[in-house]
Formats: structure tokens, C-alpha cells, sequence
């Protein structure tokens, strides 16, 4: 067995098996564990520097972006995105990576606008063949040539309207990486639990069948993001509890903890300004919907996450 447990610091992230984890019980003079997290008091943290420097693996870097959805005409989403090419600076400075999901027709003119900036462009959806016969669908190896590096997949929504399954979100998710294209795949469960440990075994659950069906359609070696959406917490006043993302996002870490690739996952559900910092424990940063709609908001957030409050 390896990587069982993971070490949060606030530069860097450990993965270490259960001879290690003897070792550094020891070291570290620990005796509350609770697997596969395990708390490290700041104060020793070069502790686990010198002895596990194999073991480390460089922070992920943060990222945050907005999925228009099909709230905009054209007019409005040129706008929009003229807007998120302004904040390229503001991300940069706090380096945080950002991204923009607008709708299929605007993606050309995404890419135009941002091409200059290191804002990354991504569409909402793409279909599993490259070429064929297969009206209305959209090939990621088009999305790929037309400048986008993100798909999003599996979407509550595409789920609920679309009958889209895990089935069929995998095979995306490979269509996706063969062609060079970043997965985003959306997962969480749907129902809220009738107490708080029953929501955050439910979620864990249903998010592991969820995460289990990516792993085995993505390469190992490829870049993931996970974007852990409650369905019930989509399109609501507020985004969910912060103890319940990070609960669940904490497992859901746990689950891909042996990628190779990098795995970043994200929180989106009503998110917005002051979402963040109770959430950094567990997630990469956040998706967001309807509040990223007035700029001032996204900017805020990029802000928050990047110096992680
Ligand atoms: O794609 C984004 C998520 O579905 C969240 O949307 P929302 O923030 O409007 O709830």
C-alpha cells in the first residue's frame, strides 16, 4: 500500500506510506491520526521537509473560473469576456489560474479576445468521437483546433436535462485528453443527507463512483479537474456548508491521491466572494455560476483564493 496519508502544508502537499507514517508518528511526537488526513502543527512542518523530502509533491496551484452557461446573448458574453481579460493581471499577480467557460458559439471569439493573456478558454460540453456522423454534436478535436484547452464535463445539469451518465462522461473524458484538452469534470451528489454526517457519507459515496469512472477513462499522467458540485447546492442562495466541502473534498483528494498527473479539484455551487477561505483545507479553488456575472465579484474571488482567505 502507498500514499496513504496526505500532509497539508501551505506550500506543498506529502504523500506517505504507513512505514513513513510509524516513522513520523515518532518524529513528530503525534498520537491523534485520523486517516488519510493527518494534521501537522506549522511549527513542525521543516520536520517533514528533511525527513520525507522524496515523498513531496509541489502545491497545486490555485485556480478559479466561471462557466457562462446559457445566461448571455452574444453581445454580452464579447463584454464579459473583454472584462475577464482585464483581470488576466490580477490572477497573475496572485497566481491563480484563470479560466472561462463560455457558450459554443462565443468560443472562437473567447480565444481571440484572450489570446494575449494567460487566461484559458473552455467549453461546456464535448461529444466522444473526433469525426462522423453525429448531428449537433461538437468534436473535441475542433474545440482543440479552435484554441479552447478545457472541457467541461458532466454537469448536473446535462446530467438532469441531458440524460448524460457517468457512462458517457467517461468517454468524454477520454475524447477529451487524447485530443490535448483539459477534463473538468463536474461531480457531487444529489440529494442533501437528513443529518450532517448522513450528507458527507452520501456525498463521499456518490462522488467515489463518480471520481472511480474518470480515473479509468483518463490517463494517468493527464491534468484532471475535479469540480465537486452538491446538486443540490447549484443555483441556490448560498453555497453549501463549509465543513460539508471540505469533509468531501478531503475524501475525494484521498481517492485520486495516486494520479500521476496533476488532480485539482474545485468547489462550485453558489459560490462567490467569501466562499474561499473556509473552504481552503480541502479544495484548489473555486467554479463559479451566477455570481461571477458582475466582475467586481470574480475579481474579489481571485483575490480571496489566491492569498488564500
Ligand atoms: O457551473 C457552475 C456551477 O454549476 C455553479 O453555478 P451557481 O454558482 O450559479 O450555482
Amino acid at each position: 500500500m502507498k500514499a496513504t496519508l496526505l500532509l497539508s502544508h501551505p506550500r506543498a502537499a506529502y504523500f506517505i506510506g504507513p512505514q513513513s507514517l510509524i516513522l513520523l508518528r515518532q518524529h513528530l511526537s503525534i498520537s491523534r491520526i485520523s486517516p488519510p488526513f493527518l494534521s501537522v502543527p506549522e511549527d513542525q512542518h521543516s520536520k517533514i521537509i528533511s525527513l520525507h523530502p522524496i515523498g513531496m509533491v509541489p502545491h497545486k496551484r490555485r485556480i478559479v473560473g466561471t462557466s457562462l452557461k446559457m445566461y448571455f446573448d452574444l453581445h454580452r458574453t464579447q463584454e464579459y469576456i473583454e472584462g475577464i481579460a482585464k483581470l488576466d493581471k490580477d490572477a497573475q499577480e496572485v497566481d491563480v489560474d484563470l479560466f472561462v467557460i463560455p457558450d459554443f458559439l462565443s468560443v472562437c471569439t473567447a480565444v481571440e479576445i484572450l489570446k494575449d493573456t494567460n487566461v484559458m478558454v473552455g467549453v461546456q460540453d464535448s461529444y466522444w468521437e473526433d469525426a462522423g456522423a453525429h448531428t449537433g454534436e461538437v468534436s473535441p478535436l475542433n474545440i482543440k483546433q479552435a484554441g479552447a484547452s478545457l472541457v467541461e464535463l458532466g454537469h448536473a445539469e446535462r446530467r438532469a436535462r441531458f440524460g448524460e451518465t457517468d457512462e458517457t462522461t467517461a468517454r468524454k473524458v477520454t475524447a477529451a485528453t487524447r485530443n490535448g484538452l483539459t477534463p473538468l469534470v463536474c461531480i457531487g451528489e444529489k440529494e442533501r443527507g437528513a443529518s450532517a454526517s448522513q450528507s458527507v457519507g452520501t456525498a463521499i459515496a456518490e462522488c467515489e463512483k463518480q471520481v472511480k469512472a474518470i480515473l479509468a477513462a483518463a490517463p494517468d499522467d493527464s491534468d484532471l479537474i475535479l469540480a465537486y458540485e452538491p446538486v443540490w447546492a447549484i443555483g441556490a442562495a448560498k453555497p453549501a456548508d463549509a465543513d460539508h466541502v471540505v469533509y468531501v473534498t478531503k475524501a475525494i483528494r484521498h481517492m485520486v491521491a495516486n494520479r500521476k498527473g496533476r488532480t485539482r479539484i474545485l468547489y462550485g455551487g453558489s459560490a462567490g466572494p467569501g466562499t474561499y477561505k473556509a473552504l481552503a483545507d480541502g479544495v484548489d479553488g473555486l467554479f463559479l455560476g451566477r455570481f461571477a456575472h458582475d466582475l467586481q465579484n470574480l475579481k474579489r474571488v481571485i483575490e480571496e483564493v489566491g492569498r488564500g482567505k
